[in-house]
């Protein structure tokens, strides 16, 4: 029975789905699984009886290496965590290297040194589903804060990147503009050429502004229907009135047909309420979009296409 039992072990240990080493005090290795052979490509008759960092040299100096010398010389199992280790034996499936976790643990031998078995799962399908996640969160993350037509920041967006700026520019005594920018006489232009070509006007607007803005703390977002925010941190309202300037002119560049439009050159345009929080005055929230809004109804009641301050 004792003589059939260590053949069958053998079979056994070569037999499991996962790669299974067996060093000796030396750490000379002992066994070496079918699997291992498999995905390393290394023959048993190459491997067994040779110093395992001669076979694995890359291992030497690594974590790999700390926990075998644990499990040999402190009698000391580890865990090596797959996210700290991506993939630390050459071990490959159908091309692509095997995600891996590693487990070292001490074995007792009889009259002998103590020896370790070294134990390495392929997590392969595990990290691609953590992968998969990551990406999924990431595109509903971006979704949540992306308005579905224009593509550019929506509301809520605004709303974070609002608190974010205010309290930034509190705390480093630094003016912050808000922008409120709004079409002219969009009703009529849906009524004229359909709400198609009124979402398609909305594109060509958000994208067009939205790709003047250089700074990554800068950001345009759709406040509702056919009006656009603008936050520009650092901003006063000197350098604020420059860049109203230069997106109402942008507007009226993209050359869009706006035959209703009661302005003379027939074309989309903008109206733009600037409200400015100096350095030294800070106000709400609250308060500064609605200086803003304000400032945007003295622009549409002065003509439209044009610039108004708060
Ligand atoms: N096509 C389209 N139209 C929209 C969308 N959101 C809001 N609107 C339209 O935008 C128009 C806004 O009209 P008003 O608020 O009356 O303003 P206006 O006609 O632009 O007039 P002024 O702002 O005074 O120049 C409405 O007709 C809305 O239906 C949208 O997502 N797509």
């Amino acid at each position: 029975m004792t003589s059939l039992r260590l053949p069958l072990l053998e079979s056994v240990f070569c037999a499991v789905s996962l790669g299974a080493i067996v060093l000796d005090g030396e750490r000379r290795i002992v066994l070496w699984n079918t699997w291992m052979v498999r995905h390393s490509g290394l023959e048993h008759e190459q491997v067994l009886g040779r110093d395992f960092f001669e076979v694995c040299p890359g291992l030497r100096g690594g974590r790999v290496d700390a926990a075998i010398q644990h499990a040999l010389y402190n009698n000391f199992p580890s865990l090596l965590s797959q996210t700290l280790n991506k993939a630390p034996f050459e071990l490959f499936m159908r091309g692509e290297r095997v995600q891996q976790a590693v487990e070292i643990t001490p074995i007792a031998v009889e009259g002998a040194p103590r020896h370790c078995l070294i134990q390495v799962s392929d997590v392969s399908i595990a990290v691609g589903r953590e992968k998969l996640l990551r990406e999924q969160a990431m595109v509903l993350r971006s979704q949540t804060f992306s308005d579905g037509l224009t593509g550019i920041a929506n509301r809520r967006h605004f709303d974070v990147a609002m608190e974010k700026e205010h309290r930034r520019a509190k705390r480093s005594g630094t003016p912050l503009t808000l922008l409120m920018i709004d079409i002219d006489h969009f009703k009529a232009y849906n009524d004229h050429y359909g709400h198609q070509k009124g979402d398609q006007c909305l594109i060509q607007v958000a994208a067009a502004l939205a790709g003047m803005l250089k700074r990554p703390c800068d950001l345009m977002a759709r406040y509702g229907g056919e009006e656009f925010a603008m936050i520009l941190p650092e901003t006063d309202i000197d350098q604020a009135m420059l860049m109203a300037d230069a997106i109402r002119a942008r507007a009226q560049e993209l050359a869009i047909p706006h035959e209703r439009s009661s302005d003379a050159s027939q074309l989309i345009t903008v109206s733009i309420g600037i409200a400015t929080q100096k350095a030294d005055a800070v106000v709400e929230i609250d308060a500064l979009i609605g200086s803003a809004d304000r400032a945007l109804y003295q622009a549409k009641r002065s003509g439209r296409n044009r610039i108004a301050t708060a």
